[in-house]
């Protein structure tokens, strides 16, 4: 059937469905019918099968069954829940109450667009974690990326020269919903994203974006925000905008500015960093043992959110970390971080509160957290009162506008309000005249007909007379037959039963036509002092935006200040020298999760030190202490105190990490080519000031191959860049590299072999060790003793035959046996002994025993 024959068949109420849907074609549109949201054609189709709703049919008996869908209107939010996880978006059509002209369906319309990243209502959002969209865009050979943080109002926009940069970008950020242009050349980019959607090149025409930022800001140029020639942030940023602006049907007047982010504000942490470095995510992919989790002591939700960010952004401005420092310090000399802890325990989430008062979706219980948290604030200022550091100050230098909100909102809302405006029943007694005399005439019936009653009796000397209701009849008077007689002449007869007679009076009807009418003026009544109410904050957005800023700022201080005494951490230093010094260093997630007490380590790069070799047994501390090195270094860039005993640490502009990889099946990459990627990352990349950890380089490959792109790799960092380089490596060899460059130092962490285990001292001494303790560490993990005897024969072996074993990659022609000898430990270092079954022990060594490596 052709589309305009297949149109002219529908009903006027279809063809309306059509129409509307035509504006939606990829998302879901529900369509309110009644106490229904339904769904037709292909999204019925497709939302029952994805919330397990039964698929029907409208209009079952005609040519062209419709396939029909349906939920019920209240219990909405639970199935966009659902389609939102799913990566679905949704558009909700609602009926707007008026009859259709001639007859026609009642009119219609769209009043929300609702996608993964533009989420604001509480039950859709994860309190701890933001719920960024974000809009990628390529121009004159530049990456752009914008983003916004409906729930609260952050805008910000970044341009990169490389791919790398802006896919590092997108992992820090983790948005959602990604948006891009059609012609984007790296689409593969957004694969992890839970909604992806591919954009017009038209949206993104430079005139057309210039105009809408301008126009949203009410500006003449973009000078002022400091990106007015960058094309590729000026388009994602204004599509991004628009788009978002299109989905809430909202100005979106609550974003006022747009934070424009230049990589060298921040430490770069690519995404290999973020994961090796279990910041907020561990490498299960959870929240445990993670920095975050062991360093947070918010009591906000949006000081969680604070400090999650910066954790992923480490500020490199050492003058702004020490006025954050200065506030941590401060609020532990004068001990004032349990007072505010409690006070911020009672803190709700206003910064998501707010951006629902400008999106004009706010409940009336947010509006009473938003009073319970504003109501803290004088507290807050007594206990914070002769503080003198910045960020402390500001809460009593705040004005007095948030008294007059609270006390506006006291005046109006009662205390327990219901969680939606639709059926009324949240604003106080005494506050409306009107309101509360229709409520009064509502709550009063009983008493009103019992006094009527009374009354009638009394007049007319019928004791008989009673006043009744039911639906059919509404109010009416029932009198006995034997003293119908007496009923006066303005009681109309309605109904004769076979003891009574039924009348209506008109006071009666008239009190019924009050009461029903009370109703719905009390519903509209609330509705108008409601909305009254939500304008009054409305205009109130700056100041209010102010007060979840600071709050959340001082819950991050605070939170540091607790962490720091529980933990004893203290005040890191910082300097312009290119060094980094860490006395008796700790690894705070470690130290943690130990039994025993945890052994503390220094660092010290300085002119004379540039890269750390560290040799050492299995199990020895190599990798705690690299990445306790880094976490220090990272803590004390968000304006945290630091496991150690000292840190002085100087310019930061990166932290690189080669740890331990393993297979990127998803991207078809092999364990060797993932360490590769990252290795050639960090050498294309690291300057003086980057710091470096390489956890073995090589492994995925023969030793001679290993061992050779090691050395190699080790060479063009000390000759090139010089960044600070904490080396740990099995290959014993490269220790001799101390002997060609002034500026690299071998160290050590050592193990004392017992009659039936190993003890690690976890110290990092100054030297190369020679002994490793693969066999013993072996022995540990539980491999039956059959394979370790037969493995310690076999060493003893090729000792007696080969001699020393750890031979220096500067000698060459090295014999065959050496390098068999080199093959076969290079195949036990290779055992993974924590996957590692007794039964593929034993095949492992008959493979040794058949010289199989
Ligand atoms: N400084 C320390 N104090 C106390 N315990 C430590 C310390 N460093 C490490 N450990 C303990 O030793 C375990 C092994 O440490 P780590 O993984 O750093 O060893 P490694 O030398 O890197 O081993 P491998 O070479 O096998 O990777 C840690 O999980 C921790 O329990």
């Amino acid at each position: 059937m052709s589309k305009e024959t297949f149109s002219q068949k529908q009903t006027p109420m279809i063809q309306q469905y059509l129409d509307i849907k035509s504006e939606y074609p990829e998302i879901l549109l529900f369509y309110r019918m009644g106490d229904f949201y339904e769904l037709f054609f292909d999204d019925a189709k497709k939302a029952s099968k994805l919330l397990d709703l039964t698929l029907t049919s409208r209009g079952k008996n005609s040519d062209n069954p419709i396939p029909m869908a349906g939920v019920p209107f209240h219990s909405l939010e639970n199935y966009l829940i659902k389609l939102i996880k799913l990566g679905e978006s949704i558009a909700i059509c609602e009926q707007l109450g008026i009859s259709g002209s001639n007859k026609g369906p009642m009119e219609r319309k769209v009043t929300k667009v609702i996608t993964p990243g533009t989420l604001t209502d509480e039950c859709f959002l994860n309190e701890q974690n933001e719920n960024l969209i974000a809009c990628v865009s390529y121009r004159n050979k530049r990456y752009a990326l914008a983003t916004i943080e409906l729930s609260t109002a952050q805008f910000n926009i970044s341009e990169y020269d490389t791919l790398n940069a802006l896919q590092s970008s997108l992992i820090k950020n983790f948005p959602t919903e990604v948006l891009y242009e059609e012609n984007f050349p790296n689409p593969d980019l957004f694969a992890s994203s839970i909604s992806v959607k591919k954009l017009s090149s038209y949206k993104f025409n430079i005139d057309n974006c210039l105009f809408i930022l301008n126009k949203h800001f009410k500006t003449n140029n973009l000078d002022g925000f400091g990106f007015s020639s960058k094309h590729a942030a000026i388009s994602s940023a204004a599509v991004l905008l628009e788009y978002v602006k299109n989905c809430q049907k909202s100005t979106l007047d609550h974003i006022k500015t747009i934070k424009v982010s230049h990589q060298d504000d921040y430490i770069i942490l690519d995404a290999d960093t973020r994961k090796h470095l279990e910041l907020t995510l561990n490498t299960k992919e959870n929240g445990k043992n993670t920095l975050y989790s062991c360093i947070n002591k918010t009591q906000t939700a949006m000081g969680a959110r604070l400090l999650k960010k910066l954790i992923h952004e480490p500020i490199r401005d050492t003058q702004l970390l020490n006025l954050k420092l200065n506030c941590v310090a401060e609020l532990i000399q004068k001990d004032l971080f349990n007072d505010i802890a409690n006070e911020l325990n009672h803190v709700f989430d206003i910064e998501r509160i707010i951006s629902r008062i400008a999106l004009k979706s706010v409940t009336p219980r947010d509006v009473i957290k938003l009073k319970t948290t504003l109501q803290k604030i004088p507290t807050l200022q007594n206990i914070l009162n002769n503080t003198t550091s910045n960020d402390l100050k500001k809460v009593s230098l705040l004005s007095d506008t948030y008294k007059s909100i609270v006390e506006r909102i006291s005046s109006i809302l009662v205390e327990n309000p219901p969680s939606t405006v639709r059926d009324g029943n949240f604003v106080l007694e005494g506050f409306n005249q009107e309101l509360d005399e229709w409520r009064a005439l509502s709550k009063n019936v009983d008493a009103y007909v019992a006094n009527y009653e009374k009354e009638e009796k009394k007049k007319y000397s019928i004791d008989s007379l009673k006043v009744n209701y039911n639906k059919v009849h509404g109010f009416f008077i029932q009198i006995s037959k034997a003293q119908a007689v007496k009923a006066p002449s303005h009681y109309i007869r309605k109904q004769t039963l076979k003891n009574y007679e039924r009348y209506t009076v008109e006071a009666l009807a008239e009190y019924e036509e009050k009461l029903i009418k009370s109703k719905t003026e009390i519903l509209n009544l609330e509705k108008k002092i409601w909305f009254e109410l939500v304008d009054t904050l409305y205009k109130k957005l700056e100041e209010l935006q102010d007060i979840a800023k600071i709050l959340s700022l001082i819950d991050v201080h605070n939170s540091n200040a607790i962490s720091a005494i529980e933990n004893s951490y203290t005040r890191p230093t910082f300097t312009d020298e290119n060094i980094l010094s860490i006395k008796n260093g700790r690894h705070p997630v470690v130290e943690k999760s130990l039994d025993s007490t945890f052994s503390p380590n220094n660092t010290n790069f300085d002119e004379t030190i540039k890269m750390m070799i560290i040799t050492g047994p299995n199990m020895g501390g190599k990798s705690t202490y690299m990445r306790q090195t880094a976490l220090i270094t990272l803590m004390a860039h968000i304006g945290s105190y630091v496991p150690a005993e000292s840190c002085k640490v100087g310019p930061i502009d990166r932290i690189f990490t080669r740890i331990g990889a393993s297979d990127d099946l998803s991207s078809g990459k092999s364990t060797f080519m993932v360490e590769m990627t990252e290795t050639a990352n960090i050498l294309n990349n690291a300057t003086k000031s980057s710091l470096v950890l390489l956890d073995e380089i090589g492994r995925g490959t023969s030793t001679y191959d290993g061992l050779s792109i090691a050395w190699a790799t080790s060479e063009y960092l000390m000759e090139k860049s010089q960044p600070l380089t904490m080396f740990a490596t099995h290959y014993y060899e490269l220790t001799n590299l101390e002997a060609q460059f002034k500026k690299i130092k071998n160290f050590h962490f050592d193990a004392v072999e017992q009659i039936n285990d190993i003890a690690f001292n976890h110290k990092i001494k100054v030297g190369s060790t020679s002994r490793s303790f693969g066999i013993s560490v072996a022995r540990l993990a539980g491999l039956p003793s059959a394979v370790i005897e037969s493995a310690k024969q076999k060493i003893l072996a090729l000792e007696k035959e080969q001699g020393d074993p750890y031979v220096s990659l500067n000698q060459t022609n090295k014999s065959d046996s050496e390098l068999e000898l080199n093959k076969l430990e290079k195949k036990i270092q290779s055992i993974d002994l924590n996957n590692t079954t007794p039964l593929e022990s034993l095949n492992f060594l008959k493979q040794l025993q058949n010289k199989n490596y």
